[in-house]
């Protein structure tokens, strides 16, 4: 068992290919198992967290998670600690790994209770055994709001003791991060404990995007002593190689960067110059040799004072097709005209934010970006957030966000390039490639401009020289990561993190 921390290319089930991993590793193995190797396992953990717990409270629902922290239960009895378990299931309907659990439980002399102690303390614990990967999308049907483990669920979510939940936080879906209809915690009514979860045999994508990190908190995985060989669904993101700059090299070899945005203050009032002087100083301060702007806005300045080794330059002087162009930062309504020739021409493209938006709504410039794929010289890569993602797509947040990886996906394959969704736990796509999701960056992220800086990270790798889906995923990793190691007394302001960064490549 191991904490899971940024850094290794860990592969991640959901949880139909967790079912069917572990039907192949129950198989050869007597009945029970892999169920007392988990109960072992939580047990191992629980007492690791808690070493001072006065009382352990251990939520179990109707199904095989609940069997879990039935197992987990008799051991921690059996260690002296004081065990209370609320088990949610029915003997004479419950599957029969938990019923042997439940069994064994009793025979230990575990105390069953309907609610959970009293004054459960920061130094107790409470074991979410609640739901985990048998949980479907459509609970909403099935649980009506009166049922209790709706209310279990609440007390749990609340309890002022540090909550270990098994597998996945409950309520939880494994294969998105998102919550299933009607389990989503009200607002204000999480306590803030430490939460941990343990995950069983895989690891789950749920866990490490959308709503999933906060709901996991720290995550550590037990692989049952099983293997797992089936293709993962996703990866996570692992650490950039890093690579050394040879002596014999020079601004050249490391590419040249355009960043094309900024709408000008005089077009329609709404001066966004700003994006895009965050991308170039990103760009810059990320590896790239050289760094061109091009603010759309003639009336723009002809130099970055605080950045004086930016080039500025009008898109008409911009040979498109040498450069890696990171286009949209800031470009309002005026990137617009500009984008049929950088896609036409552009050799490596970063596309973000107005120009996701122009392209959304204009269906040749989406086939002028199709037809870059068809062009081997071409590279794209597309760096939405959510709603950029939405509009591209023609759906809501919502389905982006409850479905992320497809989502990820499926631009990539309509387009046919790289794509990167943003927000918390990216995930990387790109056609033919398994996803990955980024284990690196935290709520400081959320200001104005990150984005740009990221557009600009991910615009100096890819003019490096490296694959576009490499490039991209080193930059979101780098990304996140610098505002990781963000020290907690210095505010992170997106400029800030433009130019403190420590180059790609
Ligand atoms: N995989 C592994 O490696 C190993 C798995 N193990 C553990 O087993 C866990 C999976 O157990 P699981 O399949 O029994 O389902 P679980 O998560 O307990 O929850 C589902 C329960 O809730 C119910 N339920 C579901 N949806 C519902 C709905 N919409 N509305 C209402 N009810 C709904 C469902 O009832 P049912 O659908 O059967 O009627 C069922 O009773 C897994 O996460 C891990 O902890 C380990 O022991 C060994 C190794
Ligand atoms: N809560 C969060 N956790 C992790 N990363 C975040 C979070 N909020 C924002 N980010 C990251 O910050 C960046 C914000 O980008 P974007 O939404 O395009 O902002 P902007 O347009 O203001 O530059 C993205 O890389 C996103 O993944
Ligand atoms: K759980």
């Amino acid at each position: 068992m191991y904490r899971i921390t940024p850094g290794p290319a860990y592969a991640l089930h959901g949880s139909a290919s967790t079912q069917r991993l572990e039907a192949a590793a129950a198989a050869p193995l007597p009945l029970h198992t892999l169920m007392r190797r988990a109960g072992l396992a939580l047990a191992k953990l629980a007492r690791a967290l808690a070493p001072h717990a006065r009382t352990v409270w251990i939520a179990c629902g109707p199904g095989n998670n609940g069997g879990d922290g039935l197992e987990a239960a008799m051991h921690l009895h059996q260690h002296g600690l004081a065990v209370v378990v609320t088990w949610l299931g029915e003997p004479l309907h419950c599957p029969k790994d938990a019923h042997h659990s439940w069994m064994r439980a009793q025979a230990a002399g575990v105390c069953f209770t309907s609610q959970p102690p009293a004054a459960l303390g920061p130094q107790d614990l409470c074991i979410d055994a609640l739901l985990g990967v048998g949980l479907s999308a459509n609970a909403q049907r099935r649980w009506p709001s009166n049922h209790p483990l709706l209310a279990t669920l609440a007390q749990v979510r609340s309890c002022a003791a540090p909550v270990l939940a098994v597998d996945v936080p409950s309520g939880l879906l494994a294969d998105s991060g998102q919550f299933a209809p009607g389990l989503a915690p009200a607002p204000g009514t999480v306590g803030t404990s430490p939460r941990h979860t343990l995950s069983l045999l895989t690891l789950k994508p749920g866990l490490f995007t959308g709503a999933g990190r906060d709901a996991a908190g720290t995550v550590w995985f037990d692989d049952l002593d099983c293997s797992a060989p089936e293709t993962p669904d996703a990866w996570l993101n692992p650490h950039p190689v890093t690579s050394i700059r040879p002596h014999a090299s020079h601004k050249g070899s490391y590419g040249d960067v355009a960043v094309i945005g900024g709408e000008g203050l005089g077009q329609r009032g709404m001066g966004m110059g700003g994006a895009a002087l965050l991308a170039a100083r990103a760009a810059l301060h990320s590896g790239a040799g050289r760094v061109l702007l091009c603010l759309c806005d003639e009336t723009g300045p002809g130099i970055d004072i605080v950045q004086p080794e930016l080039m500025l330059r009008h898109f008409a002087a911009l040979h498109l097709e040498q450069l890696t162009v990171v286009a949209g930062c800031g470009g309002g309504e005026a990137i617009r005209a500009m984008l049929p020739q950088v896609l036409a021409d552009a050799a490596r493209l970063v596309l973000d934010a107005d120009a996701l938006n122009a392209i959304a709504c204009d269906a040749q410039l989406q086939q002028a970006l199709q037809a870059r794929q068809h062009r081997p010289h071409q590279h794209t890569a597309l760096t939405p957030h959510p709603l950029e993602a939405a509009r591209l797509l023609g759906a809501s947040v919502e389905q982006v966000q409850a479905q992320r990886l497809e989502a990820a996906l499926q631009l990539a394959q309509r387009f046919g390039c790289v794509v990167v969704l943003k927000g918390s736990g990216s995930v990387m796509a790109a056609p033919g490639q398994i996803p990955r999701i980024n284990p690196t960056g935290n709520a400081r992220l959320a200001s104005a401009g990150t984005g740009d800086v990221l557009a600009g990270m991910v615009g100096a790798a890819l003019a490096s020289g490296i694959d576009t889906y490499t490039a991209a995923c080193n930059a979101v990793f780098t990304h996140g990561e610098a505002a990781d190691q963000w020290p907690h007394d210095l505010p992170l302001t997106a400029n800030a993190l433009a130019c403190r960064l420590l180059p790609l490549a």
